[in-house]
């Protein structure tokens, strides 16, 4: 895990082979869905064992059959919120909650209109309650101009005030990450990498694609 001196509470995974040689598989056009829902499973579990080294942790007495002794308890992991953006957060979310198991589970929709408006549609919100315990991780591979995050936290945050909010994704454009940090800068951010730009139509360049088409294929308008 990498800090990223951009901008305060941003990290990247960037120095993790591992979860690099799995982003490349994520990137490379030849992956079919199959791949790559299977790729951000892996990515959602490896991330959040990653994430746990930053959590809270107790030290507990217990006994061993031979004798007692201190064991460890991540207290955080017990407080958690995953909020699932739909679609392309289903497969990493999956992922997360390997590790996560003990989290409650929000779901939301947003879809993104093309350039250059880029407005968000948020049709459905399941939000459980937020207390002051919780970590709450906003699961969405892809940020590109950061507004379906924005929006996300927005609506988010009127269920409660966290512990934290924490942001897991695939992922990030420079100018997303800056728009996030200005609107929310309590909020840290997770990602395996930070790409380079956004192209004319909000895509993230080097990048993958549209995530949600590649993970589960392109939806067509009747
Ligand atoms: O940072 P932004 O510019 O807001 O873009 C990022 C959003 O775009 C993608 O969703 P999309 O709207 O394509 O929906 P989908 O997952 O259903 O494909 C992605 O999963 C993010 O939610
Ligand atoms: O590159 C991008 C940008 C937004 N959404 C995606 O799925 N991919
Ligand atoms: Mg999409």
């Amino acid at each position: 895990m990498k800090r990223d001196e951009r901008w305060e509470g941003v990290y990247s995974f960037e120095d993790s082979p591992f979860i690099m040689e799995i982003l490349t598989e994520l990137r490379d056009e030849r992956t079919g869905p199959i791949a790559f829902r299977k790729g951000l499973v892996k990515l959602g579990r490896y991330m959040a064992y990653e994430l746990t080294k930053t959590m809270e942790i107790e030290k507990v007495p217990i006994k061993t059959p031979l004798e007692e002794t201190e064991g460890t308890l991540i207290k955080d992991r017990r407080n958690v919120i995953i909020i699932t953006v739909l679609r392309a957060a289903i497969p990493l979310m999956e992922g997360l909650i390997k590790v996560l198991d003990h989290s409650r589970v929000g779901i939301v929709s947003a879809s993104r209109s093309k350039a250059p408006k880029f407005e968000i549609e948020m049709k459905y919100v399941k939000v459980p309650q937020v207390k002051p315990d919780d970590t709450v991780i906003l699961a969405d591979p892809m940020i590109a101009t950061g507004s379906t995050l924005i929006k996300v936290l927005d609506e988010v945050k009127k269920y409660g005030n966290a512990k934290r909010y924490v942001i897991v994704g695939v992922l990030a454009a420079p100018d997303g990450i800056s728009r996030i940090k200005e609107a929310h800068p309590d909020v840290e951010i997770f990602v395996a990498a930070i790409d380079r730009e956004l192209n004319e139509k909000g895509y993230i360049l080097p990048g993958l694609g549209d995530a949600g088409d590649r993970a589960f294929g392109a939806p067509i308008k009747i």
